[in-house]
């Protein structure tokens, strides 16, 4: 066993493990039941992983002879798992500040979107806009959302829906996960929407005879890392069959199913993705009893993302149906020009409060099960030994006071560490 370590936190007055037994994801009476350490010590090895989480003092004594690149005092703080976002579109230039002000005066989602506006605003500016600039622009946010808790994020192209634009999004996101240590999820989406001029028909076979070979090539050649296949399925945009196909023709690829579903209207997305084994479907705010059945059967996970009925002013998602039927729920922030929030913390709160999630179900929803969503639950998403050491440490004597006080991460959180190296730190108001 080696002596030296990347990092000792020591002394927390709470550990949450969330789960120790190697769950892939929690369901029922697992989320109510989280796993918590009190006064517990975690310790990252030189490779970044976890190598000891546990009591504090069986720590100090098995550890008492290992030095440490890095230690920690936690006395009357709390350890966590770092935050898993299961959902962003991060990468676009032009925000729509304008239109939130048109959504107050009432304009609807779809109002928007069919005057031009929406994703086809952010289309035309992502379009015109360099790499470089993308990038630039994209790290910023991806540090925003570091600052706010959140180790491992999923990032989607789909402001493209042509060729060379989602190639160049795909691209900036595999720099952005070249350059930053948070860890990434890359995402498919240029089923974002149906470009202007081009009708369901016409997009559905550019994405499946250019677009997705392309896409095939450059991830054949080692040029690209891509995880995730998405498609925006809802009326006026790709229906049922166009997602089928697009949805299969990525999975034939190897990629995971992970798409936007039953948003807007109820489309049997839900049973679609069961069907096809997708690994998540996000919103699902007008998914159907028959719906939830098929994800809860087929342990398809659904992101719910409590932003977008927030500010949409949507129905609320059934998070207590779908809790209660056995459906394996995680959470997104679903950051984007429309629902600009880059804070977990905040997404948790919301999930509490709005669709009456309880306080350890949102935790796991946006840990161990968000990870689970990203197929990334066997290397994230709780504190277990050979995970990854992605960790939060908390200016709080009980972690429930990442969700209580609504705005108040800032000053909860005290560090962000990722893989055993520190990339935020609090109290230097600076990051890493
Ligand atoms: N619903 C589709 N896509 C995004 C919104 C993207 C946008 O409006 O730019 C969502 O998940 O909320
Ligand atoms: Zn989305």
């Amino acid at each position: 066993m080696s002596r030296n370590h990347r990092l000792l936190v020591k002394n927390a007055k709470q550990v949450v493990l969330i789960c120790n037994n190697g769950e892939k994801f929690l369901t029922k009476d697992g989320v109510q039941n989280l796993c918590v350490i009190e006064n517990g010590s975690v310790v990252i090895g030189s490779d970044g992983l976890i190598k000891a989480v546990g009591p504090a003092e069986t720590i100090r004594v098995q550890y008492a002879d290992a030095s440490f690149d890095k230690v920690i005092d936690a006395t009357g703080m709390c350890v966590l798992p770092g935050l898993v976002d299961a959902h962003t579109h991060p990468v676009w230039a032009g925000d729509r500040v304008h239109e939130f002000a048109m959504k107050l005066a009432g304009a609807t989602y779809m109002d928007v979107h069919r005057a031009g506006g929406g994703i086809h605003f952010t289309v035309e500016h992502t379009r015109a806009a360099s790499a470089s600039n993308l990038l630039a622009l994209l790290c910023s946010r991806l540090v925003r959302m570091q600052r706010a808790g959140t180790t491992l994020v999923e990032c989607k192209s789909g402001y493209g829906l042509e060729l060379q634009t989602e190639i160049k999004m795909l691209q900036v996101i595999e720099e952005a996960r070249r350059s930053l240590l948070i860890n990434i999820s890359s995402t498919y989406c240029g089923a974002h929407a149906v470009p202007k001029g081009k009708t369901v028909e016409e997009a559905t076979e550019d994405i499946l005879q250019v677009q997705l070979p392309r896409l095939k090539e450059l991830m054949s050649a080692g040029k690209l890392g891509v995880d995730n296949i998405d498609v925006f399925c809802e009326q006026g945009v790709f229906d049922l069959s166009s997602t089928r196909s697009i949805l299969q023709a990525g999975k034939d690829m190897g990629l995971n199913i992970n798409f936007h579903g039953d948003e807007l209207h109820p489309m049997n997305s839900a049973q679609l993705g069961a069907e096809l084994g997708a690994l998540a479907i996000s919103h699902l705010e007008e998914v159907t009893d028959e719906g939830i059945v098929a994800m809860a059967k087929a342990k398809t996970a659904a992101v719910l993302l409590p932003t977008t009925a927030y500010i949409l002013r949507l129905p609320q998602p059934r998070a207590r149906d779908m809790l209660d039927a056995g459906v394996i729920v995680a959470l997104g922030s679903d950051f984007n020009p429309n629902a600009y929030c880059c804070s977990m913390p905040v997404v948790m709160h919301l999930a509490c409060v709005n669709m009456r999630m309880s306080m350890p179900e949102a935790l796991a929803a946006a840990t161990i099960n968000a990870a689970f969503a990203l197929g990334r639950s066997r290397t994230h998403g709780s504190l277990e030994v050979n995970k990854h050491g992605d960790l939060l440490v908390l200016n709080a004597a009980r972690w429930e006071h990442l969700i209580y006080q609504l705005g108040g991460h800032q000053e909860v959180l005290r560090y962000v560490v990722i893989k055993g190296k520190i990339v935020y730190d609090n109290d230097k108001t600076m990051d890493l």
